[in-house]
C-alpha cells in the first residue's frame, strides 16, 4: 500500500473575481523507501501539491479530491488536526535554507523545537538526539555543532541541519523542495546523496520537488512530470527517460546536456 495516495486532487484560489485553478485532476503515489521525482516548468504546480500533503495550500484556496495518508484523508482535514502531522509524520524541506532558521537561536534550540514540543521529550534528551540526527545527516563535529549559529555554516551544511530538523521526530513522509537549487554545485550531489540514503535507511516515503530534470534523473525511482496544473506523465524512471510517453517529456529531457541523463 503507498504511504500517500493523492486522487484526483484539484486546487483553486480566488482572489476577488478571478479564479485561479492550481492543480487539475493530480494522482500520483508516494512510497515507503522510494525517491518520487515531481519535475515541471515554474508554476506547473508542484510546490503547491507538495504543500497541500502538508496542509499548507494558500489562504482562500479551495481544495478538493483526495490525499489518503496511510488510511488518513488528509483533504478536509481540520488545522488543528493536521498541524500535529506537520513536523512529525509529515516534514519539509524547503530551497533556501539560509530561510529556514531564525538567525538568533542556536542550531540546537531550532532542531530540538519540534521533538520537545511534540514529544514532550526533556532538553536534555532531545539535545541528545540533536546530536545524534546531525552526525546521521553528516553535519561535521555535531558536539560542538548544536551550540553554533545558523550563520556559521555554510549553505550546504545548513541544508544537512534542515534534514536532520525534518527527521528528527521520525517522520513517514518526507517533501524536499527544490533542496539543492540555491547550492552551489559542488555540494548539491552530496545533498542528493543524503536524500538516497535517508529514504533507503529511515524507510521514508520522498517526494522531491524539482525544475531540474537531470537532478530526478539521477536521483528518483518514479517520475511524475507536471505541467500547467496537470500531470501528463508518470512512470519508473528508467521508463520515462528511455521512452518519454509525452512530448512535453521529451522537451525536458531534450533540453538537458546528454552526460546529465543516466537511466
Ligand atoms: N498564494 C497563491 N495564490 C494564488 N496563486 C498562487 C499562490 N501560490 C502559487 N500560486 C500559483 O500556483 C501556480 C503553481 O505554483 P507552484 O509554486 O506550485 O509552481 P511550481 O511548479 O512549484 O513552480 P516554481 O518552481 O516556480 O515554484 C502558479 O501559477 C502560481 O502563480
Amino acid at each position: 500500500m503507498s504511504t500517500i495516495s493523492i486522487r484526483d486532487l484539484n486546487l483553486s484560489v480566488t482572489a476577488g473575481k478571478k479564479t485561479t485553478h492550481i492543480l487539475k485532476d493530480v494522482s500520483f503515489d508516494l512510497e515507503a523507501g522510494r525517491i518520487t521525482g515531481v519535475a515541471g516548468a515554474s508554476g506547473s504546480g508542484k510546490t503547491q501539491t507538495g504543500l497541500a500533503v502538508m496542509g499548507l495550500s494558500p489562504a482562500g484556496a479551495e481544495l478538493s479530491g483526495s490525499i489518503d495518508f496511510d488510511g488518513v484523508e488528509l483533504v478536509g482535514m481540520p488545522a488543528k488536526q493536521h498541524n500535529r502531522l506537520r513536523g512529525v509524520q509529515l516534514s519539509m524541506v524547503f530551497q533556501d535554507p539560509a530561510s529556514a532558521f531564525h538567525p538568533m537561536l542556536t542550531v540546537g534550540d531550532q532542531i530540538t523545537d519540534h521533538l520537545r514540543h511534540h514529544q514532550k521529550v526533556s532538553k536534555k534528551d532531545a539535545l541528545a538526539k540533536a546530536v545524534e540526527i546531525l552526525g546521521r545527516t553528516r553535519v561535521p563535529h555535531p558536539k560542538e555543532a548544536v551550540k553554533k549559529y545558523p550563520h556559521q555554516f555554510s549553505g550546504g551544511q545548513l541544508q544537512r541541519i534542515a534534514f536532520a530538523s525534518a527527521i528528527i521526530c521520525d517522520p513517514k513522509v518526507l517533501i524536499a523542495d527544490e533542496p539543492t537549487t540555491a547550492l552551489d554545485v559542488t555540494v548539491q550531489a552530496g545533498i542528493l546523496r543524503l536524500l538516497r540514503e535517508l529514504c533507503d535507511d529511515l524507510d521514508l516515503a520522498v517526494l522531491l520537488v524539482t525544475h531540474d530534470f537531470g537532478v530526478l534523473s539521477s536521483v528518483a525511482d518514479t517520475i511524475v512530470v507536471m505541467k500547467n496544473g496537470v500531470v501528463v506523465e508518470t512512470g519508473e524512471r528508467e521508463a520515462v527517460i528511455t521512452a518519454p510517453q509525452h512530448e512535453y517529456t521529451r522537451s525536458l529531457i531534450e533540453s538537458l546536456p546528454g552526460a546529465e541523463v543516466s537511466p
